[in-house]
């Protein structure tokens, strides 16, 4: 088996949207795809109507396929204080041509604002590893993990693009996708993410620094958070720029020209186009002042890379034979 499914960015890249299947006969959902996390969980006819703002909904009692996981729940929280919780059902999913026939979709029953209030999101599918997967009393497999081994190869690949439709493809590597080797680094998966070292950093004129620090490839999270003396280099290049105590986070003139800013993996070096760092407006009764790309980590003790940083590579998540799981990392 291997597939492959378009996906499609919001404003300003802030997430990726994928049309999923569940259900028969089929109900489409377009879910944000989100190697951070390890649920899958969708928008829900259980919702109250309050919580709803166009969002499309997942209605089992419509699926002939769809059997409720008795007695199980759900419930997860983000950094960013977004939550979300409910029941869980196992039905029918397929992702760009690839079926699992009973996966556990978790339907939300309570959504808090931030997931009301982003109405083309109907929910997340996640893909870090299934050991952080929240459902109780007995937890769930993640979709990647239940199609594994019908896997022409164990992958799944990520090519995020800057304000442009990518792919996300399943039990295939695209060549077409990328340029150049793909550089391969181990992953650490203790804590249930796919972490790795990013061997250093570089910017504008400045040389490559060989200052290890654990990240996480994580396609669900917008921005990229990095060390915070490293944020506070890269921007002490860029006039105007000032850590906006209130946001904690930089904001600088939106006319500034932004640094390159380049990561290591291994031997190998790519670079974030300072484009892709003047990330957008701070708020849009304020057109002269933009957020960043680059924000410093809020102390979780590892980086989190997320779309700033993935959509400047071609990703490949590898969950490996029986060897250790891996990233690949390629230009493209
Ligand atoms: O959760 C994910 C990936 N799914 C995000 C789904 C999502 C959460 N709001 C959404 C809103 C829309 C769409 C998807 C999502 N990644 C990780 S690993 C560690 C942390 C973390 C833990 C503690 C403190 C900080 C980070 C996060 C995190 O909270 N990121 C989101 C975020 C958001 C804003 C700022 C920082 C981190």
């Amino acid at each position: 088996d291997s597939g492959s499914a378009k996906t499609t960015p919001e404003k300003d890249d802030l997430e990726y949207l994928t049309p999923v299947s569940i259900g028969t006969p089929p109900q489409v959902l377009n879910l944000d795809f989100d190697s951070g996390s390890s649920d899958l969980w969708v928008f829900s006819s259980e919702l109250p109507q309050s919580s709803v703002s166009g969002q499309s909904l997942y209605d089992p009692s419509k699926s002939s396929t769809a059997e409720e996981v008795q007695g199980a729940t759900w419930n997860i929280s983000y950094g960013d204080q977004s939550s979300s919780n409910g029941i869980v059902y196992r039905d029918v999913v397929n992702v760009g041509g690839v079926e699992f026939k009973s996966q556990a979709v978790e339907i939300a029953t309570t959504v808090s604002s931030q997931f009301t209030r982003d109405t083309n999101n109907d929910g997340l599918l996640g893909l870090a590893f299934s050991s952080i997967n929240t459902v109780q009393p007995q937890q769930e497999k993640t979709f990647f993990d239940n199609i594994l081994s019908n896997l022409d190869a164990p992958v799944w690949t990520a090519d995020l693009k800057y304000h442009a439709p990518g792919t996300y493809d399943f039990g295939v590597i695209d060549k077409s996708k990328y340029t150049g080797d793909i550089t391969y680094t181990d992953v650490d998966q203790s804590d249930g993410f796919w972490m790795f070292d990013v061997a250093g950093y570089g910017f504008g004129n400045s040389t490559f620094k060989a200052a290890p620090f654990k990240g996480i490839a994580d396609t669900g999270t917008t921005l990229a958070m990095i060390p915070a003396e490293i944020a506070g280099a890269y921007y002490r290049q860029v006039k105007g720029a000032k850590l906006d105590s209130q946001q904690g986070a930089y904001v600088f003139p939106c006319d500034s020209v932004l640094p390159d800013f380049i990561f290591g993996v291994g031997n190998a070096r790519y670079t974030i186009p300072g484009k892709f760092i003047n990330y957008s407006l701070l708020d849009e009764s304020d057109p002269t002042t933009c957020f960043g790309g680059l924000q410093p980590d809020m102390g979780i003790g590892f980086a989190i890379l997320g779309d700033i940083l993935l959509k400047s590579t071609f990703v490949v998540f590898d969950a490996g034979t029986e060897s250790t799981p891996r990233l690949g990392f390629a230009k493209k």
